[in-house]
């Protein structure tokens, strides 16, 4: 990898301002998914490292929390201009481990270091209360204070925004953070550290734990009594085990978990808009983010025009890998994952949906064949089949008829997920109607693409609680104190 910065690339993890090999003196390899080739062997950490990095974010939280709000600020973002200096190696870092394509990862950037930009501003806009007292010897107040030592799990599919979009709401409210990122994708994540501490970020104020054992780090995480909140992006099942070992601690959490996001049509809708919309929500990162459109409903009056303009507009996508400069799927992240896609077409096909177009792979010498899932459009999808109940996390635009709003509301709300969902209509009382009547977090109305800084990004049921982003998303970081004053 030719990166202008070569200091970004490394294998250590960073903890109390050191970066450190860990106490076994152990690597594991970061592997290309593209091609299978190991990039970088990094230092596997082990409990008691972690438990170090917790003690080193404990021990830096009070002078980090004493800063006034604009030294913390003008920290942040003094990091976000060194991420934005240094886009197009971070960019590649991000694209060789976790093969996105290139443009889109270079989104990425822009997209997590965005969050760090707003934050910064955001630290400034905290505000507490003064409350109408019962009687008048007494004064009522309401503070906001940091809720102390977060610790954050995050993905593979966003190793850059998901962890950024975290550690930029705590430090600005003034925790400390240690960040534990996936085993497949830690290189970005550690790439951050390197500009945070060339930002001048304190020592141990941000730390990073890179680990092959996620259950080792996650149970040092969510039992440690120094850990006051957890905040984890990734699957509802692993969700579930975190929520379960932080119940002993009584910690708070964040949890932003798996969807299941439906995309319907209305015969009056805007074709092309939707089909836009459409190619954005569903093919992002090659299908797999949770907000990624999963079920596609079309109004039966348009379906064949519908799949029509579908088809056309897959015609456009280049799946290969993402270095290269045409391709706009990259490759799945494991080939675990490209087995679970082709197993739930398989499903759909055998219950009796159609394939109506399937795209080529075009790989180059070097790249592994069995990474890639072609983009494919079927039709014909009922909800017995489990492509209308999994998230899909691939490149598979799923399609079912439907005849009227009551039916498809039923259909869009049958499901444990509750992140994304999506509708195109012109019908403005429809708009208000069904925009309300979705039991999901997120709704986008004639838009297919939903993610910003200053939006609240979150969902509801078994897709999680908490909002990341946004005027809300620093209040997850903070605890409220009243304070009653008596004797006046
Ligand atoms: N909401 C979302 O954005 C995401 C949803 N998913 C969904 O989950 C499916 C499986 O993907 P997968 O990567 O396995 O998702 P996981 O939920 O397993 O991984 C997400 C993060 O959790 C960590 N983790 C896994 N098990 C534990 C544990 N027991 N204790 C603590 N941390 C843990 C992982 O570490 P490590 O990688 O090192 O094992 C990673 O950092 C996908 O197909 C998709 O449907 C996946 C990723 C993101
Ligand atoms: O959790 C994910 O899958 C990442 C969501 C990407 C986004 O912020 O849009």
């Amino acid at each position: 990898m030719q990166l202008r910065n070569p200091n970004l690339l490394r294998g250590e993890s960073y903890i109390a301002g050191m970066w450190q090999q860990g106490e076994d003196l152990q690597t594991f390899a970061v592997l290309n998914p593209a091609t299978g080739e190991t990039i970088l062997n990094v230092a596997d950490l082990n409990d008691r490292d972690a438990e170090r990095a917790i003690a080193a974010a404990h021990a830096a939280k009070p002078g980090w929390a004493a800063l006034t709000v604009k030294e913390r600020a003008k920290l942040l973002r003094r990091w976000f201009d060194l991420i934005m200096e240094n886009q197009d190696d971070l960019t590649l870092i991000l694209t060789t481990e976790q093969g996105k394509p290139l443009a889109e990862a270079k989104g990425e950037i822009a997209y997590g270091a965005s969050y760090i930009e707003w934050f910064a501003e955001e630290a400034k806009r905290v505000y507490g209360d003064i409350i109408a007292p019962p009687n008048n010897s007494q004064r009522l107040f309401v503070i906001k204070q940091a809720i102390g030592v977060v610790a954050s799990i995050t993905p593979w599919n966003f190793p850059n925004a998901m962890l950024a979009r975290k550690a930029a709401p705590a430090l600005a409210a003034g925790c400390t953070f240690v960040a534990k990122p996936a085993h497949e994708t830690p290189l970005s994540a550690i790439a951050l550290a390197v500009l945070a501490e060339q930002a001048g970020i304190p020592a141990g104020v941000f730390n990073i734990v890179c680990s092959s054992s996620a259950p080792t780090i996650g149970k040092v995480m969510t039992s440690s009594p120094l850990v006051s909140k957890l905040s984890f992006t990734g699957s509802t099942q692993v969700g579930k085990t975190l929520l379960e070992q932080c119940a002993g601690t009584v910690k708070k959490t964040s949890m932003e978990l798996g969807g299941n996001a439906p995309f319907i049509v209305f015969n009056d809708a805007n074709l092309d808009l939707a089909i836009k919309g459409l190619m954005s929500s569903k093919f992002r990162n090659a299908g797999q983010t949770c907000v990624c459109t999963n079920r596609i409903y079309v109004q039966r009056e348009i379906h064949e025009a519908f799949v029509e303009k579908l088809s056309t507009a897959m015609e456009a996508l280049h799946t290969g890998n993402g270095s290269r400069a045409h391709v706009n799927i990259g490759p799945l992240i494991t080939t675990k994952a490209v087995a679970k896609v082709t197993s739930l077409v398989d499903d759909a096909v055998t219950k009796g949906a159609k394939v109506i177009y399937q795209a080529k792979v075009d790989t180059n010498a070097g790249d592994i064949d069995t990474h890639f899932y072609p983009p494919t459009l079927i039709s014909g999808v009922n909800k017995d089949m489990q492509i209308s109940r999994d998230e899909i996390f691939g490149p598979v635009a799923a399609i079912s008829i439907f005849d009227t709003e009551e039916e498809v509301l039923a259909s869009a709300n049958d499901t444990e997920f509750g992140l994304a969902s999506y509708f195109y209509t012109s019908d403005i009382s429809r708009v208000w109607r069904f925009g309300e009547a979705l039991e999901y977090g997120i709704v986008g109305i004639n838009e297919g693409l939903i993610s910003n800084e200053m939006a609240p990004f979150g969902g509801i049921k078994e897709s999680g609680f908490g909002r990341e982003g946004s005027k809300y998303g620093i209040e997850d970081y903070m605890e409220i104190k009243y304070m009653c004053l008596g004797g006046i």
